[in-house]
C-alpha cells in the first residue's frame, strides 16, 4: 500500500460520519490490499446484548445474521467475550458451533481460514469484532504488517467513539420502542378495565369510556356533569385510575362540609387556628399531592370559598388556616355537580371565572332514561356483584322482570337501579330468578316504608335509651325518604324540612350516602 493510499484511507476514516461508513472504507481497503476473500464487522449491541452486523465487503449487512452472545464456540462470540483474537486455519473443521455461525458461513464465499480480531475501546472493553476470511498465509501477513497494526488501532479508536454514539442512539430507540409498547399495553389494559367497571352497551357509554381514557392522559381540570346517581363519582374515580398519577384519589363532598370548616378541611390548619383546632392538620389539598382532588357537588361550594379555590388553582399555592407560609400541592382537579352551573352563575351563586377554570375539559353523563340499552347490563352487573359478595347464585331476571326494568325511567339513575336490584336480590332465594312482581312491589309506595312502621315502632319502644331510639328513628326516616325520592338529597332535605347540609352530615355519619343499599 503506498503512502497516498494510506493517507486517503486515513482521511476517509476520519471523515466517516458513522460506524457503517467507517467500517465500509476500512474493510474495503483491507481486503483489496492483502488480498482477502472477504471481511465483515460486527458491533456489540448493549441494548440487545448480541453482535449486530455493521459492514461486509461481500454482501449486504441485511443478509447477515445477528449473533447471540451465548454461542460460546462461535469464533466471533469468543473473540468478543475473551477480547482475544481467534485464528481458525481450517474453517471446515468448525462444526456445531452455533446456528448464528452456520448462517454466517452460508453467506460467505468459501475460504480456508478465518481470523477474528476484537475491536477494543479505550477502556479495553470490546465494542465489536472484525472477521477476515482468506488463506492462512494472507491473514498471517496482514496480522504481521506494522502499517496495518497502526491502521487497525486508528480504526478501533474511531469504531469505539462512533459505537458509543450508535449505542446512545440505539438505547434511545430501544427505550422509545419499549415505552411505546408499554403505553400500548397500558392503554389496552385500561380500556379493558374501563369496559369491566364502567358498564353500558349504549353508544353514550362507549363514548364516555373513550373520553375517560383521553381524560386520564391529560392533566387539565375536568368538570363532570349529570343528574344525581348518573355515575359522576364513579367516572371521576375511573379517570384517576386511567391516569399515570401515583398519588391518592381524594374525594371531597363540598355540600357535606359545614361552611365554616370547609377551608380548614381543604387547606389544613395550624394548631389553635380556630376553636377546636387542638392540633395541626394537613388538609385534603395536601393529601392529594401527586394524585387527584375530586370536588364533588362543587355547585354547593360557598361563594367566599370559591374565590379562595380560584386563587389556589391559578397560583398553585395554598395557605393552611392560621399559617403564615404558603404551601404547594401538585394535584389534578376533577369537579362534579348535578346543578346547572350556568344558571347558578346567573343567580349570582357561582363565580363565572371559577366555572371557566374548572371546566378545561367537560364530561357529561346522560341520565339513564336517555340510554335504556344500558339498563340490562347494569342490572346484571349489580346482581353478579351481589352474588359474589354474598356467595349466592341468584340466576338473573325473569323475562318479564328484564322487560319491565327496561321500561322504567329511573329518575335516580344508576343509583336507583342499583338499589332496586340489590333490594330485589335480598328478597329472592338463591337458585331462583328475580321476578317482575318483586321489583314492582319494591317500587310501590307501600313497600317504601310507612306501613312497616308498626313493628318498627314496637322495637323502638323496647329500647332502653331514648337518644338511641331517636337516632334509629331518624336514620330510618331519612333512609326511607331518600329511597322514595330516588336518592335526591335536595328533595329529601326539602321534604323533611331540614337544611341540605344537615342532611349531608347525617348521611355521612350513618354512611347512607353513595350507594344507599336500603333494606
Ligand atoms: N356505568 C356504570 N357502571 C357501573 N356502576 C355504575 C355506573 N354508573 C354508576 N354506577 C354506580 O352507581 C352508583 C351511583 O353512582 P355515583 O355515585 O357515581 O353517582 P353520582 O352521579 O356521583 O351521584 P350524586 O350526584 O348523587 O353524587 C355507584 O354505586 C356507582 O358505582
Amino acid at each position: 500500500m503506498d503512502s497516498l493510499a494510506v493517507a486517503t484511507l486515513a482521511r476517509a476514516m476520519a471523515e466517516a460520519i458513522d460506524l457503517y461508513a467507517l467500517s465500509r472504507c476500512f474493510l474495503a481497503e483491507l481486503v483489496a490490499a492483502h488480498p482477502l476473500a472477504s471481511a465483515c464487522c460486527y458491533r456489540r449491541s448493549l441494548a440487545e446484548d448480541r453482535l449486530v452486523p455493521v459492514a461486509c465487503t461481500q454482501i449486504s449487512t441485511d443478509a447477515l445474521p445477528l449473533l447471540d452472545l451465548d454461542e460460546l464456540e462461535n469464533p466471533l462470540v469468543y473473540a468478543s467475550r475473551s477480547a482475544k483474537p481467534c485464528f481458525v486455519e481450517d474453517v471446515t473443521r468448525l462444526v456445531d458451533v452455533g446456528a448464528g455461525f452456520d448462517a454466517l458461513r452460508e453467506s460467505w464465499s468459501a475460504a480456508p481460514a478465518l481470523l477474528v480480531v476484537p475491536l477494543k475501546s479505550a477502556g479495553k472493553s470490546v465494542s465489536g469484532v472484525a472477521a477476515l476470511l482468506g488463506t492462512a498465509a494472507s491473514l498471517t501477513s496482514w496480522r504481521q504488517s506494522p502499517l496495518w497494526q497502526l491502521l487497525l488501532a486508528a480504526y478501533e479508536s474511531l469504531f469505539s467513539r462512533l459505537g458509543d454514539m450508535a449505542d446512545a442512539e440505539e438505547s434511545i430507540r430501544y427505550e422509545t420502542s419499549v415505552r411505546r409498547t408499554l403505553e400500548r399495553d397500558r392503554s389496552k389494559s385500561l380500556a379493558k378495565r374501563l369496559a369491566t367497571e364502567f358498564i353500558g352497551n349504549s353508544e353514550a357509554a362507549r363514548h364516555i369510556r373513550e373520553e375517560m381514557l383521553r381524560l386520564g392522559e391529560s392533566s387539565l381540570s375536568v368538570l363532570i356533569t349529570g343528574e344525581t346517581g348518573s355515575g359522576k363519582d364513579h367516572a371521576a374515580w375511573l379517570i384517576h385510575q386511567a391516569s399515570p398519577r401515583e398519588g391518592p384519589f381524594v374525594p371531597v363532598n363540598c355540600a357535606a362540609i359545614p361552611k365554616d370548616l370547609i377551608e380548614a378541611e381543604l387547606f389544613g390548619s395550624t394548631r389553635g387556628a380556630y376553636t377546636g383546632a387542638t392540633q395541626a392538620r394537613a388538609g385534603l389539598v395536601a393529601e392529594a399531592h401527586g394524585g387527584t382532588l375530586f370536588l364533588d357537588e362543587i355547585g354547593d361550594m360557598p361563594m367566599a370559598m370559591q374565590g379562595t379555590l380560584l386563587r389556589v388553582l391559578n397560583e398553585k399555592k395554598y395557605r393552611p388556616v392560621g399559617a403564615t407560609k404558603e404551601r404547594e400541592s401538585n394535584f389534578r382537579l376533577i369537579c362534579a355537580t348535578h346543578q346547572p352551573l350556568p344558571q347558578r352563575i346567573r343567580e349570582g351563586l357561582f363565580r363565572e371565572d371559577l366555572h371557566f377554570r374548572i371546566r378545561q375539559r367537560w364530561l357529561h353523563l346522560p341520565p339513564l332514561r336517555e340510554r335504556p340499552e344500558d339498563i340490562s347490563a347494569l342490572a346484571t352487573h349489580v346482581l353478579l356483584q351481589y352474588n359474589r359478595d354474598h356467595g349466592l347464585h341468584i340466576g338473573g331476571f325473569s323475562a318479564a322482570a328484564a322487560s319491565w326494568l327496561g321500561q322504567q325511567s329511573f329518575p335516580g339513575n344508576v343509583r336507583e337501579l342499583r338499589s332496586l336490584v340489590l333490594a330485589a336480590a335480598e328478597r329472592t332465594r338463591t337458585g331462583k330468578t328475580i321476578a317482575m312482581e318483586t321489583l314492582q312491589a319494591l317500587t310501590s309506595d307501600e313497600d317504601t316504608g310507612a306501613h312497616q312502621g308498626d313493628d318498627g315502632l314496637q322495637q323502638l319502644m323496647s329500647l332502653d335509651s331514648l337518644p338511641d331510639a331517636v337516632e334509629t328513628f331518624e336514620r330510618t326516616m331519612v333512609s326511607q325518604r331518600l329511597r322514595q325520592l330516588n336518592g335526591s338529597r335536595s328533595r329529601t332535605a326539602q321534604s323533611l324540612g331540614i337544611p341540605k347540609r344537615t342532611l349531608a352530615y347525617k348521611c355521612r355519619k350513618w354512611k347512607l350516602d353513595r350507594d344507599m343499599d336500603f333494606p
